[in-house]
């Protein structure tokens, strides 16, 4: 199998461009990477994955950010904002209350636009540009609406993004608009969203840049990688396991490729690739249900619902690439409770840490199979946490305290702050 840890790295087809191409992950027929737009294979209609002649050592990286990663990239440069290089924050209070050896917060809320959908938009511009495509269009539940309106911008592009109505939280909704982009509210979620620009796309109105475009996912590598040299650095060893949370599952799938890279390479051991361990939202949560069942498919939920509203989403379409990830590392994907992730929220924040209720989906799971012993406690984490707290306000201010009316004086203060 192709996706499998243990698979060699596969022959140069003709159609490669530069030591680039494209191969269905079922069928394993190849394509030109850029010679024509497609997101899907031409013959089974299953999902693509970059391909290169020449795998790359850690040695190869130099720089900072995505671009630091582009000898396992497709391109040497993109249309970037300095996106990557986010922090890997200690949390010495939630590693201790958890109960793991160590746990480190990779905040992707740190990029420019607040979330790690910069770095697959960087790489996936770059390639728009290189197809000569015009307008770029995406499916959202707001965050990748915001990098591709910034990104599309920045290159001088169109932007159209269709977002659930009502399902999106502010912030992101005025990054969307502020940047440019055209702004459609659908009467349907994000996967009837989705099911709408695959058919604008595949009839050419738009080029597609939701996480279903591999070359999306191959920006979003760049994560795993900058995880495993900070552990590397800091503690001369690869995470044990790394937490994330899950929607449309392209981190899982990505992570899962800069790994299986790195393993093809010669530069990491199969049985160190650190446990991939997805959560979702108790009601959005196909891929726990096909990891529990041990299923290969992941089942459609078409009524989903969750306060985490960025993972508010019921048909992965990354599941293909993505369960062979968890399986093959040894992780799970466990379920997590609003309260649970609002906890989290709260528990992340006393850290100084502000995430989104979606990242926080991340440490609640990783508190709870640790509680179920799934987790055992000399294990070194990482958690992801992929949005920043003020993409949505209302989300955070729920979660904290309310403000004190006070009246206008010192004395008057003084008098409440002993009540
Ligand atoms: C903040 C946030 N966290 C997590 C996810 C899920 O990531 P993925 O779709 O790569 O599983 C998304 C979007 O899908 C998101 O916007
Ligand atoms: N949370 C996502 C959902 C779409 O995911 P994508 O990675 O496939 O673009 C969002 O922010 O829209």
């Amino acid at each position: 199998m192709s996706l499998s840890l243990s698979a060699d790295q596969p022959a140069v087809p003709d159609d490669a461009d530069d030591g680039v191409w494209l191969e269905c992950i079922e069928c394993g027929e190849t394509f030109a990477p850029f010679d024509d737009v497609r997101y899907t294979c031409d013959d089974c209609d299953s999902l693509l994955e970059v391909r290169y002649a020449d795998l790359p050592t850690f040695d190869d990286f130099e720089g900072q950010g995505v671009w630091r990663y582009a000898d396992a990239l497709p391109f040497e440069s993109g249309v970037s904002i300095q996106e990557g290089a986010t922090p890997l924050y200690e949390a010495p209070r939630l590693e201790e209350s958890i109960g793991v050896e160590a746990l480190r917060i990779k905040h992707e809320g740190m990029n420019p636009t607040g979330s790690f959908k910069d770095r697959g938009m960087t790489v996936g511009v770059r390639v728009a540009e290189e197809l000569g495509v015009g307008r770029l269009a995406c499916a959202s539940t707001g965050n990748t609406s915001a990098a591709l309106a910034a990104y599309g911008s920045r290159g001088g592009m169109e932007t159209l993004v269709l977002l659930p109505a009502g399902k999106v939280a502010a912030g992101k909704i005025a990054q969307a608009s502020l940047h440019g982009a055209r702004i459609l509210e659908v009467d349907g979620n994000f996967d009837a969203c989705l099911d709408i620009v695959q058919e604008l796309a595949g009839q050419g109105e738009a080029y597609l840049l939701n996480s279903l475009n591999p070359f999306r996912l191959e920006g979003q590598k760049t994560i795993g990688l900058e995880i495993l040299e900070g552990f590397l650095a800091d503690y001369d060893t690869v995470p044990d396991r790394i937490v994330l949370p899950v929607g449309n599952a392209g981190n899982t799938s990505a992570l899962y490729k800069a790994f299986r890279e790195l393993v093809q390479a010669g530069e990491l051991e199969e049985d160190d690739v650190p446990k991939l361990t997805g959560v979702q939202a108790e009601g959005a949560a196909p891929m726990v249900e096909a990891v529990e069942n041990g299923a290969d498919e992941v089942r459609r939920w078409e009524d989903v619902e969750t306060r985490a509203t960025a993972i508010r989403i019921g048909n992965p379409v990354n599941a293909p690439k993505a369960l062979p990830g968890i399986r093959e590392t040894g992780g799970t994907a466990v379920a997590v409770s609003d309260e649970e992730i609002t906890e989290a929220q709260r528990d992340i924040a006393a850290e100084g840490i502000g995430v989104e209720p979606a990242s926080a989906a991340s440490v609640a799971g990783l508190r709870k199979l640790r509680a179920e012993g799934i987790v055992d406690d000399d294990e070194r984490v990482a958690c992801l946490t992929t949005g920043h707290l003020l993409k949505d306000p209302d989300a955070a201010a729920a979660a904290g305290s309310d403000p004190e009316p006070v009246p206008a004086d010192t004395q008057g203060v003084l008098e409440h702050l002993q009540d």
